[in-house]
């Protein structure tokens, strides 16, 4: 269902349109809103909303938006008509009108009327689609007209596509301002990440449609990927069982999923996109064998809970707040928990005591992370001697040398880092199985 309203008003019915979008200007504020020309203009200036101007009535302008309705692209229309005084475009009004009720889209011509739709626009669910048309390596127009598709039955939906001027956190920042129901991210899990760390706090709750390689936040959070992971993400939208969980901050910067320090920076540093476009998520997994052979061991310093430790011979950390199964490195444990308050860090490194001075400890740290990958395989718990594993609420880590860091698939820089949980930051859109808390029950359309 679109989510944009036409508003249009003859000359001496302009000021009654005004104060009417004033009195209810928090509900004009959640919707795309296009007008004829003069009309647009005295909105803008008597409410500071924004206003997609067409043509002047007389000039065609009713015609336009006629069109766009005929198009299915308007949600509802409030038209202040002037019953005493007849226009020189009077064949485009009745054609208006003629295409409002050939398509059946709610047309109030005067103020009662435009008071009932906005009472059925008070009960409607308003959803902002961040979606990244670079994402992955589907057909991104067929993919949004199937997302458009299975949605708008359920919601209003407004969508915003991502530029290179134009970022998912920007359009994410411009749909929070307009206080949106629900906002749903589609791409790789970077502008999911991206969404997500500007909605911490919001309470807006957040669907997720995966289009990317790893797609590793909607692994995490137990979206059935297998067959039509398109489908299955928009179902568990639309059956609206939330779950609320942790997010992080990373150097400042929002962590929705997990460091990595070290080896899986350097992973991801080395899958190109044209490796990713060939192999799809096995690129990780071919760029993890090369960078096997080349992992330096590095020093750190870690401080946790005011103390600080020094580890010697570390490969990988990885300090997670969610992480697929499939994200080996942060299977310390054999399990990262979305909603504990804490984050999950692993440390794989090598240990050089007296039982165990022949072994080369570089081939040590490799071999650690192999038994790892056969451990997050076969779901047991690792029980490695090389590995730590803990839980902490923040982390501050030194390196020698500084180290690669990667967060959330994207490389950010180098340590030192400092991470912070902040506990119970998201609400997201969950599987029913998945630990949901609550159903949700706002009512559907308008029409
Ligand atoms: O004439 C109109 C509708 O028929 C409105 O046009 P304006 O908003 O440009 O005045």
């Amino acid at each position: 269902m679109a989510a944009t309203l036409a508003l249009i008003a003859h000359d001496r019915k302009k000021d009654e349109l005004v104060d009417f979008i004033l009195q209810y200007q928090g509900i004009f504020a959640r919707y795309h809103l296009i007008a004829t020309e003069t009309t647009a203009q005295r909105i803008q200036q008597g409410t500071n909303l924004p206003v997609e101007q067409m043509l002047s009535g007389s000039q065609g302008g009713d015609v336009q938006i006629a069109a766009q309705v005929a198009e299915g692209k308007i949600l509802a229309v409030i038209f202040l008509i002037d019953p005493l005084f007849s226009q020189p475009h009077e064949p485009d009004i009745q054609l208006f009108q003629r295409i409002c009720a050939v398509h059946n889209v709610p047309l109030a011509i005067n103020i009662s009327t435009a008071e009932t739709i906005i009472e059925k626009l008070r009960q409607s669910r308003i959803a902002h689609l961040i979606f990244n048309p670079v994402a992955g390596h589907g057909n991104a127009e067929q993919e949004l007209s199937l997302i458009r598709q299975l949605l708008e039955p359920h919601m209003h939906l407004r969508v915003h596509q991502t530029t290179p001027n134009e970022s998912a956190e920007d359009l994410t920042k411009q749909a929070i301002e307009t206080d949106p129901d629900l906002v749903i991210a589609s791409g790789g899990d970077g502008t999911i990440s991206a969404v997500a760390g500007m909605l911490i706090g919001t309470q807006i709750p957040l669907g997720v449609i995966p289009r990317g390689t790893a797609n590793a936040f909607a692994v995490a959070l137990g979206i059935p990927l297998a067959l039509t992971p398109i489908r299955s993400a928009c179902q568990v939208i639309i059956n609206g069982n939330t779950r609320v969980v942790d997010a992080a901050s990373c150097n400042q910067r929002p962590m929705i999923l997990l460091a990595g320090i070290g080896y899986e920076a350097e992973t991801i540093d080395k899958a190109t996109r044209e490796m990713k476009e060939q192999w799809g998520a096995l690129a990780y997994l071919i760029a993890g064998w090369k960078q096997l052979n080349q992992q330096e061991l590095f020093e750190s310093e870690i401080e946790v809970e005011n103390q600080v430790y020094q580890v010697t011979s570390s490969a990988a950390i990885t300090v997670a707040n969610a992480a697929p199964p499939t994200s080996v490195l942060a299977q310390g444990k054999g399990e990262v928990i979305f909603d504990d308050n804490k984050l999950d860090v692993t440390i794989a490194t090598v240990q050089t005591q007296e039982e165990k001075p022949l072994i080369n400890p570089r081939f040590r740290a490799v071999a650690t992370m192999i038994n790892m990958l056969g451990a997050a395989l076969i779901k047991t718990n690792p029980e490695l001697p090389d590995v730590y594993h803990f839980r902490t609420q923040r982390i501050k880590l030194t390196t020698n040398p500084p180290q690669k860091i990667v967060v959330d698939g994207e490389m950010i820089g180098t340590t030192p880092v400092e991470i912070e949980c902040i506990p119970d930051a998201l609400t997201v859109f969950v599987p029913k199985n998945n630990g949901s808390e609550k159903g949700w029950d706002r009512q559907e359309s308008l029409s």
